[in-house]
């Protein structure tokens, strides 16, 4: 099997430490990415009290009844609020969907910024008052962390430190309640049907919350399925799609999926938690010139973050 080097570092070593920790943290976070695109995260300001309770509460939103979950459902909004049902999302190139429901809370603006007025509402589950507590306060934490994680990656990429402060400032990020569901006859399902199909994510970063069981796998570079393993309460963070055309596939957006597990395993269900950390939709993409040159010429088109998650909605079938 190859060796893939996912390496754990210690956030607060980058946030209150020395000028070498913080260059250390930066230079390994970024060879990281440019190698596999995945690294684990501890010390990430998330307790384990909190992410139990999240856990808790993520069981309780998909144990209430179908009918309940439903109503939350809200059309034209293409998942990006509430509940979306079981075989709504389709990985791009699969015909088969996703094994899995999912709830997806977005950006709460709480200064003066307009963008307020973009946003969608975020909505409430009445029946469960403590979800929308825990998942605001995870959400915060996130973005947080994730904004950290930004700065260190600005000055891997020789741009201010700051160069991402204002970009992902109320930011349309998303956290994603995901339940891949229990599966009674396994062999009911079509062949190709698996918990969430190879693809890339469409975000600048990925922040996931260790899941509640094992599946997740990265693609080698040697053309390879690697576990990716989290330690306890470590966070999983990976390079998105936005990244990567930001700085001309020099951070790779690596693909992953979710494997179902063996046979007698598939009627027990898994949880997870991703949270995507998007820019404002205004946000240019453009390669960095720093990132062109003769050996690497330019990759991608032009475009801002809003277009391209337009475009990559409608690919996965959440958008019409
Ligand atoms: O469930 C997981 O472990 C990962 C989920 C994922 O990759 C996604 O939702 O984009
Ligand atoms: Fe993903």
């Amino acid at each position: 099997m190859s060796t893939v080097n996912i390496p754990r570092l210690d956030l607060n070593s980058y946030i209150n430490g020395t000028e070498g920790e913080r260059k250390k943290f930066s230079d390994e976070i970024g060879a990281a990415f440019n190698e596999t695109g995945f690294v684990t995260i501890t010390n990430h300001g998330l307790s384990k009290e909190l992410i139990d309770n999240l856990y808790k509460q993520v069981q309780n939103l998909f144990a209430l009844p179908e009918d309940v979950k439903l109503k939350y459902e809200i059309p034209g909004l293409a998942g990006q609020r509430g509940y979306t049902s079981k075989g709504k999302e389709t990985a791009k190139g699969f015909k088969v969907p996703d094994l899995k429901e999912f709830w997806q809370i977005g950006q709460t603006v709480t200064d003066n910024d307009p963008i307020k007025f973009v946003y969608p509402e975020n909505v409430h589950v009445e029946e469960l008052p403590q979800f929308n507590e825990v998942t605001q306060e995870v959400y915060q934490r996130l973005e947080a962390a994730g904004k950290h994680l930004l700065q260190a990656i600005a000055i891997y990429l020789g741009l201010d430190e700051h160069y991402f402060d204002s970009k992902v400032h109320n930011g349309n990020s998303i956290l994603r309640t995901l339940h891949y569901f229990p599966i009674e006859n396994p062999d009911d399902l079509p062949p190709d049907a698996v918990r969430a199909g190879a693809h890339e994510d469409i975000n600048l970063i990925t922040l996931l919350i260790g899941a509640s069981a094992d599946g997740l796998e990265l693609y080698t570079r040697e053309n390879t399925w690697f576990p990716v393993k989290a330690h306890g309460e470590d966070v999983v963070v990976n390079v998105g799609d936005m990244l990567q055309r930001l700085t001309n596939g020099k951070l790779k957006s690596t693909t992953h999926r979710v494997v179902n597990p063996p046979r007698e395993m598939m009627k027990f269900s898994r949880f997870s938690v991703p949270f995507f950390l998007h820019p404002r939709s205004e946000m240019d993409l453009t390669s960095l010139p720093s990132t062109i040159d003769e050996e690497h010429p330019k990759q991608f088109s032009d475009m801002t973050a809003g277009e391209y998650l337009d475009e990559r909605l409608r690919e996965i079938g959440l958008k019409k």
